[in-house]
């Protein structure tokens, strides 16, 4: 969606929304513009606002400061928000020069979004009714201080798992000499109220090697620390031991204003996108149930040609139908994946040799519309937080291979926590992964007769009919919404209009 759609549908809207006003109070949010976050957040806000109608819902927009730098799924999937006539209005913040002096992408990321902040404080000034909550991605947690000067009470919604949350706010507390990228020689982290953590998971956050990522998940969890609520798109069936912890308040650091933990989720992307011509379900269409194996890699994974080569091997080799979403990854700082380059990423023959039971797809996918297809029966997934939740509420067994971030931790979690995971072994320096490895965790996953294959399968169906239950009326991450809708529209008038 393009600025001038965005302030032509607020123009159109501000008409009919005037007239109504004079008793809704409104909930801003502010999420950070990419796929896993953006998305998240506004079907959050979808769920929220199917409870009553007692405030209005607004969005603060930072749109990317170049076109190449904003994922392409933000933009598509705002331009089919418009379609649905949602009464959510979207403010985009007027342009700020980019940063130029920065150490790494979180941490021009992070200057660019504080560099918005006065444009926030603006756009909360002229709001057209009273504000009684900011709902803010913890990356734009820094927008606290606005909220904090205007007397509007701040919450968080965490767009990852709780067990990443509680890490990063107990991490927060810590004292500099605490660093965890200090503890780099032990094995396991071990953070009150959470299952030991291996290292191995973790040290992608907390060691050096990408740049200033672990100054700012510390900085994020401080400032979190101080925001009101934490939403979390998660629930204490798919993780018991964080979310109970967190609700007891254990991990928080002990100075947190943090009064309230809501556990709401799966929320996940439901939209068919008019997807349902897509050639990639088409050809699902036409294959056995639970036969294809499924690979993407998120808004943002693509492999150079050796590992991409690799993967073709082992497809190839595993004998197993498959589906495989494959991009060029791009050289440019912020820049997207570009479509697959096929010629040069795939070894010589591989189509023709496999057509008869793999499609190839050089391009971004409906993952959603994908793993809710019957003839999906497995997924190799980068461990974004999304398609975990996606692939469980389709009930979909995966093979984790993490990328970045906090992924190694939600690897381990669907491993060892779930149980709706085939381990896969990779070299976690260089983010590769064999052939041969491959092979032997697709075969494991997909075999009729593979014992692990079998158990996870279970296990996914199990996570999936439980998911359902608790977002279901009378769920347990329901009534938590639910609690959430009535304090948001109870909480009174917090900040009026200053003119
Ligand atoms: O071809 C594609 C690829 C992705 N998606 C969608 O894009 C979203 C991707 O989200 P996610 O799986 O969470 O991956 P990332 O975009 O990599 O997410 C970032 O944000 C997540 C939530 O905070 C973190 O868990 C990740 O580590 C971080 O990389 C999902 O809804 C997918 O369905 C598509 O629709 N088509």
């Amino acid at each position: 969606m393009h600025v001038d759609h965005i302030q032509t549908h607020r123009n159109k809207k501000r008409k009919s929304i005037k007239k109504v006003m004079a008793n809704k109070t409104c909930v801003y949010f502010f999420p950070v513009y990419a796929a896993g976050h953006l998305i998240a957040m506004i079907e959050f806000a979808k769920r929220l606002s199917t409870f009553g109608n007692s405030f209005f819902i607004h969005f603060l927009l930072i749109l990317p400061d170049n076109p190449n730098h904003g994922s392409p799924l933000c933009s598509s999937y705002l331009q089919s928000l418009q379609a649905q006539n949602t009464a959510f209005q979207f403010h985009p913040l007027p342009f700020v020069e980019p940063p130029t002096s920065f150490n790494g992408t979180i941490e021009f990321l992070s200057l660019r979004t504080r560099s918005y902040m006065p444009h926030v404080k603006e756009q909360l000034l002229a709001s057209p009714s009273p504000i009684t909550a900011l709902v803010l991605d913890v990356f734009a947690s820094d927008a606290i201080d606005v909220a904090n000067e205007l007397n509007i009470p701040s919450y968080i919604y965490y767009t990852s798992n709780a067990t990443s949350y509680a890490l990063m706010s107990h991490f927060s507390c810590q004292k500099e000499e605490n660093n965890p990228k200090d503890n780099l020689k032990v094995e396991a982290i071990c953070v009150p109220g959470l299952v030991p953590i291996p290292l191995t998971c973790i040290e992608y956050l907390f060691s050096n090697r990408k740049s200033t990522f672990d100054k700012w998940f510390m900085h994020y969890g401080r400032r979190s620390n101080e925001a009101k609520a934490v939403i979390l798109n998660s629930n204490n069936y798919l993780e018991k031991t964080a979310v109970e912890a967190l609700v007891k308040g254990t991990p928080l650091a002990p100075d947190t204003k943090i009064s309230g933990i809501y556990p709401i989720g799966p929320v996940i992307s439901s939209d068919k996108n008019n997807s349902q011509e897509h050639e990639c379900l088409k050809w699902l269409d036409r294959q056995p149930m639970k036969s294809v194996v499924f690979l993407c890699f998120g808004s943002t994974g693509a492999f150079d040609v050796s590992q991409s080569r690799q993967i073709a091997s082992a497809l190839e080799q595993s004998g197993h139908r498959f589906l495989w979403a494959i991009r060029t990854p791009s050289n440019e700082f912020l820049g997207f994946p570009t479509d697959g380059n096929l010629g040069e990423l795939l070894p010589g023959g591989f189509i023709e040799r496999t057509k008869e039971r793999g499609l190839v797809w050089p391009s971004l996918v409906p993952q959603t519309d994908i793993l809710s297809h019957e003839a999906i029966g497995g997924f190799i997934t980068h461990c974004g937080w999304n398609s975990c939740l996606e692939s469980l509420w389709f009930g979909v067994p995966m093979v984790p291979w993490p990328l970045h971030f906090e992924q190694h931790l939600n690897a381990f979690q669907l491993v060892n926590e779930m149980h709706v995971a085939i381990a896969l072994e990779l070299d976690r320096k260089e983010g590769f992964v064999s052939a041969k490895e491959l092979e032997r965790a697709i075969k494991c996953l997909m075999d009729e007769g593979s014992d692990e294959g079998r158990s996870v399968r279970k296990r996914a169906q199990e996570i999936k009919l439980a998911c359902r239950k608790a977002v279901e009326v009378g769920g347990m991450s329901y009534i938590h919404l639910q609690n959430l809708a009535t304090e948001l529209g109870r909480q009174g008038v917090v900040h009026r209009l200053s003119t």
